[in-house]
């Protein structure tokens, strides 16, 4: 496929910002885990990521745009043929509705959409197959992710990535680096997974618990549970009821769950209630 303009050829909708630069093609590859787990990528696009990744590892791709998958076909004929490089045509989300993205071990490496980016790495932390994730992603998104307790960035996506292993901001990408050029700046963020996230509650918990930064984690905690119950916790627990959510560590977080949890369910229950309580009413009018 011949591409006279590729800026104009980028599909916004898809999320295409193409890496257009050898250095940081290279950079992905060094900081990839050194061992040799399938690499699950993505978003290949053009295929640039992909030709370095197929050099030293099996790949299986995950490509949403029909355009990129023909041109991927035809590209990566020799890797198809050799069984080193699988294409696999969809939106990757759903493929992620069935289970695990792959049915082996893999690790996650990817330039990824930004639209998406986030629900990606919220599936791969949840994915037992998955290992690690290595991804291009809004620095924005990366800092949440890779911040450490007390930075004032330090959110439920710290928690979550602090529960399953290790954090880390690799190094930062300017837009000048992509065809078209992004309006952010970019950073590749490492996720090294000793363990996956297997509890959708907790993630529930920590929306409660973040939900206004600035105000206190016990003050945020009573738009769910009591006034009494968090007092309590709190008070067994020997946590400073004046703490931030940032201040807060994370096994902190799971202290505090590991009490509540059960009240958590016994809130949503209420409130399915209510909802069928109120469609019940409806229906009989
Ligand atoms: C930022 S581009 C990266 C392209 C290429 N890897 C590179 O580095 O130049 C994101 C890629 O993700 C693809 N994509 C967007 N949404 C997707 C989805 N839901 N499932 C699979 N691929 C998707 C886009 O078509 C595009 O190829």
């Amino acid at each position: 496929m011949i591409i006279e303009n590729l800026a104009e050829f980028a599909s916004k909708k898809f999320g295409q910002n193409f890496l257009k630069n050898d250095i940081y093609l290279h950079k992905i590859i060094q900081a990839m885990p050194n061992d040799d787990l399938k690499v699950a990528e993505i978003g290949p696009g053009l295929g640039d990521l992909t030709k370095e990744l197929v050099k030293v590892r099996n790949v299986t791709a995950f490509e949403v745009d029909k355009r990129l998958c023909e041109h991927l076909t035809t590209e990566f004929k020799e890797p198809i043929h050799k069984g080193h490089f699988e294409l696999r045509c969809g939106d990757v989300l759903e493929r992620w509705e069935s289970g695990s993205l792959l049915d082996e071990p893999y690790h996650l490496v990817a330039n990824l959409p930004y639209y998406i980016a986030t629900n990606i790495i919220l599936k791969a932390l949840k994915d037992e197959h998955c290992r690690s994730i290595l991804v291009m992603v809004q620095k924005e998104v990366a800092v949440k992710f890779a911040a450490s307790v007390t930075q004032k960035e330090f959110s439920a996506l710290s928690v979550l990535a602090q529960t399953v292993g290790k954090a880390t901001l690799c190094f930062e990408v300017e837009p000048e680096a992509f065809v078209p050029p992004p309006k952010v700046t970019s950073a590749v963020l490492l996720i090294e997974k000793n363990r996956s996230l297997d509890d959708e509650r907790f993630e529930a918990f920590l929306k409660i618990a973040f939900a206004q930064p600035r105000k206190k984690l016990s003050k945020n905690l009573t738009a769910v549970f009591s006034k009494d119950m968090v007092h309590q916790t709190f008070e067994k627990l020997g946590i400073d009821p004046n703490l931030r959510p940032h201040e807060a560590e994370t096994s902190i977080y799971h202290h505090i769950y590991n009490e509540l949890k059960d009240n958590l369910d016994g809130k949503q229950q209420s409130e399915q209630r209510k909802i069928s309580k109120s469609r019940a009413k409806n229906t009989q009018r």
